[in-house]
């Protein structure tokens, strides 16, 4: 029988958005029988500039670590947008993989991202693209969600994504909250996720 493969949800997130949809992506993992590992990235913000931000307590989800990072299959990142790119901490998270990228540890896993923005057009589809650098630099597979999911055509409401990944709109200030559509949206994304990675290593036990 095939080992089951083993997929990171890895994240950061201010506000809890990003966590909810990291949720659902997991639930649209499980459905496919893969084993799922949620982490967060470290924050680099002092307590009083979060304070400042009005920042909730974090999740009790661990912490990665780059060498964490060995032990997956796949990995999905959680990405709230900063000026339509991902926000210092992850960056600061992926600067810090620079041995992995020099042994070629993360070399043939498979790699996706998902996204929140405060605006509809503030960053649904540079978030992602501006991601895949490092996907590249390190020979990771990208995994892009395609138009995969129905509600991706709705246009009839606000609905966040693109087909770099499953997204979320917060509002300036938050209030709103990852949709029903959305949530869908980040579950099919975890499902064809998880059904890419065990054609993979299906492939290499075989
Ligand atoms: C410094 C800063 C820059 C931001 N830049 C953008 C941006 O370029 N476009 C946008 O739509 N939202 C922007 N936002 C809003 C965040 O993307 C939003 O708070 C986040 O997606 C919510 O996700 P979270 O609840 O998981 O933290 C910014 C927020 C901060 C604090």
């Amino acid at each position: 029988m095939a080992p089951s493969p083993v997929i990171y949800i890895v994240y950061y997130s201010t506000y809890g958005h990003i966590y909810t949809m990291a949720k659902a992506v997991q639930k649209g993992l499980e459905s496919q029988g893969v084993d799922v590992k949620i982490f967060q990235i470290a924050e680099t913000l002092p307590e009083e500039v979060l304070t400042k931000m009005y920042a909730p307590p974090k999740q009790d989800v661990p912490i990665i670590t780059a060498d964490d990072l060995k032990n997956a299959d796949g990995i999905l990142w959680g990405i709230p947008t900063r000026f339509g790119t991902m926000p210092a901490q992850i960056k600061t998270f992926l600067d810090s993989t620079g041995s992995l990228w020099q042994s070629g540890a993360l070399a043939g896993k498979f790699t996706g991202i998902f996204f929140s923005t405060a605006a509809q057009h503030g960053g649904q589809e540079t978030t992602a693209f501006t991601t895949i650098t490092y996907f590249a630099h390190h020979g990771m597979v990208y995994v892009p969600l395609g138009f995969a999911n129905p509600h991706m055509f709705d246009n009839s409401e606000v609905i966040g994504g693109s087909p770099y990944g499953a997204g979320t709109i917060a509002n300036g200030d938050g209030s709103r909250q990852p949709s029903e559509k959305e949530l869908s949206i980040a579950e099919t994304q975890g499902e064809n996720f998880a059904k890419t990675v065990k054609t993979f290593v299906a492939g290499k036990s075989a």
